[in-house]
C-alpha cells in the first residue's frame, strides 16, 4: 500500500452532550453525573482540535453525531404515545433510561469500529467492524448508525468492507479501536495488529477484574480478526491487567497508545508485560519493524495520575520529519507528575519531540480524551480518493460547522432538559441541516 496516510476521523459532538453518569467503571463519567453540560462548547472544542491538526497537515476528517433521542429504544421498553408523551413518561418512570436514549456518546469514535487497512486484510480492502458496545445500555445501539455512517462514507465496495457488529451478547463484548493498535514500519506497510482484551468468556480460569466490568472479550477480538481476514502471524492478543481496569482503565487506550513502531504504555497496562512485548517483537520482526517501547514506570506516573490526566489517551502522530507529536489534553499539564514526565520525554531525543495540547474539558468530564475522540483509518491515495469527500476537514468546512453549531446548539443542558420535547425538535433540525452540509442526504433515518 503506497503513499498511505492515516486519517483521523473525529466524532463531531452531538447537540445532546450531557453528563448522565452512565458508564460504571469510568471514573470521570461517575464523578460528573448530573452536572450541567455545555454541548455548544463541547462541539467547538472538538472542532478546534480537528481544525488545528488539519492545519498542521495531518489528514483529518469527521464522523457525524447520531440521531437523538433514540425513540426506538424508548418505545421498545414500553413508553408510548406521541414523542412528547414518550419523553414525559420516561422522565417520570426512569430518568436514567431517558438519559441513555439521549446520550451523545457516539462522539467517542475510537469506539465506533475496529479498522484494518487494506495492507493488513485478507482481500486487499479496508475492513471496518462497528463495535457492539453491549456493556452499556446507552452505547449498545450506536452500532446501527455507525454502520450506516461508515457505509455512506466508505461506500465503494471495491475498496471498503463495512461489516455488521458482532452479536450483542457478553461473550462478544466489543469496544472497537480503543482496544486495538497497529504496529508497523510505516502506515502503508503491513502491520501487526494488537488486540487488547479484558476478559475471556470461555475460560473461567483467566484473570478478570473484580470491581469494574471488562468490556472487551478475547472472543470478540478474535472474531474481528477473522472478519478482517488478518494473518495469524501478524495478529497479537494481549490481556489487559485486570487490576488497572479496577482502577478506572475501562479501555486499553486509557493506559497505552501505539503508532508506527512505537508503543507508549504504562508498566501496569498488561497482565503479562514481558510476554506481551515478546509476542509483539516476534510478530513485528515478520513485517520488518522493530518495536520501540516507551514504558512509563509507576514511580514516574501512578495509575491514578494516568487516569486523572489521560496521559495515554493521547494521539501519537507521525510528522513529515519522521518524528512524532503527542496530542494531549490540557489536564496533562495541570498534573505535576505528568507534566514533569512529559518535559523529560520530549527532551530525551526519542521518537516523541513535540507536545500539542487541547482544551477538551467537556469531553474529558465524561472520560473521553483526544484518542477517544478519533478513529484512525490508514488509506492509500486511491482509497482516500474513493471515500466520500464531504467529511474531510478543511478551513471552509470548519467555518461552516462552527456557524451550524452556533445556530443549533444549546450552551447548557441539565438532567430535566432531557424531558423537553423542544430539544428533540432542535436536534432533528440540526441533523437535517448537517446531512446537507456533509453532502450525505440519506445519512439519517429521520
Ligand atoms: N472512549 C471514551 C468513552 C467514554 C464513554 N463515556 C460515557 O459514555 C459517559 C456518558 C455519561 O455518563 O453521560 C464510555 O465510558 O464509553
Amino acid at each position: 500500500m503506497r503513499n498511505a496516510r492515516e486519517f483521523n476521523f473525529d466524532g463531531l459532538v452531538g447537540p445532546s452532550h450531557n453528563y448522565a453518569g452512565l458508564s460504571f467503571g469510568n471514573v470521570a463519567s461517575f464523578s460528573n453525573v448530573k452536572s450541567a453540560s455545555n454541548p455548544k462548547l463541547a462541539a467547538l472544542q472538538g472542532l478546534a482540535k480537528m481544525r488545528a491538526l488539519a492545519a498542521r497537515g495531518f489528514a483529518q476528517a469527521l464522523l457525524p453525531p447520531q440521531d437523538r433521542p433514540n425513540f426506538r429504544l424508548l418505545r421498545s421498553v414500553g413508553f408510548c404515545g406521541s414523542d412528547a408523551e414518550v419523553l414525559a413518561q420516561a422522565w417520570k418512570a426512569s430518568p436514567v433510561i431517558l438519559a441513555c436514549a439521549w446520550s451523545a456518546s457516539p462522539m467517542w469514535t475510537a469506539n465506533a469500529a475496529t479498522v484494518s487497512p487494506s495492507a493488513d486484510s485478507g482481500d486487499g480492502r479496508a475492513h471496518f467492524t462497528p463495535a457492539n458496545l453491549n456493556n452499556k445500555l446507552h452505547r449498545a445501539f450506536e452500532h446501527a448508525q455507525s454502520a450506516r455512517s461508515l457505509r455512506a462514507i466508505f461506500s465503494d465496495q471495491r475498496h471498503f468492507a463495512v461489516h455488521d457488529a458482532l452479536p450483542g451478547t457478553p461473550a462478544f463484548g466489543d469496544e472497537g479501536a480503543a482496544n486495538h493498535t497497529r504496529l508497523c514500519a510505516s502506515h502503508g506497510a503491513a502491520a501487526v495488529e494488537m488486540f487488547v482484551y479484558g476478559r475471556v468468556e470461555f475460560d473461567a480460569s483467566a484473570p478478570a477484574p473484580k470491581r469494574y466490568p471488562a468490556r472487551q472479550t478475547l472472543e470478540a477480538s478474535q472474531a474481528v480478526a477473522r472478519l478482517h481476514g488478518l494473518a495469524d502471524e501478524r495478529t497479537v492478543y494481549i490481556q489487559q491487567n485486570p487490576d488497572v481496569i479496577d482502577q478506572g482503565v475501562f479501555h486499553n487506550d486509557v493506559i497505552a497508545v501505539g503508532n508506527g513502531n512505537v508503543l507508549f504504555y504504562h508498566e501496569q497496562a498488561f497482565a503479562d508485560e514481558a510476554g506481551g512485548l515478546a509476542k509483539l517483537r516476534g510478530a513485528m520482526a515478520g513485517v520488518g519493524a522493530e518495536l520501540e517501547a516507551i514504558r512509563v514506570d509507576t514511580k514516574q506516573v501512578s495509575v491514578a495520575d494516568a487516569v486523572a490526566s489521560y496521559l495515554f489517551n493521547s494521539q501519537l502522530l507521525s510528522k513529515a520529519d519522521g518524528k512524532m507529536a503527542l496530542v494531549i489534553p490540557q489536564e496533562c499539564q495541570e498534573n505535576a507528575a505528568v507534566a514533569g514526565y512529559l518535559q523529560g520525554l520530549v527532551a530525551s531525543g526519542g521518537a516523541v519531540d513535540e507536545l500539542i495540547h487541547f482544551d477538551l474539558r467537556q469531553s474529558m468530564r465524561n472520560g473521553g480524551g483526544p484518542a477517544c475522540l478519533r478513529l484512525r483509518v490508514a488509506l492509500n491515495d486511491a482509497e482516500a480518493a474513493a471515500m466520500h469527500q464531504g467529511v474531510v476537514m478543511t478551513e471552509a468546512l470548519y467555518h461552516t460547522l462552527v456557524a451550524w453549531v452556533e445556530k443549533h446548539y444549546r450552551d447548557r443542558l441539565e438532567p430535566q432538559d432531557l424531558a423537553d420535547p423542544a430539544l428533540a425538535l432542535e436536534v432533528h433540525a440540526a441533523l437535517e441541516e448537517l446531512s446537507r452540509i456533509l453532502g450525505l442526504p440519506g445519512l439519517y433515518d429521520l
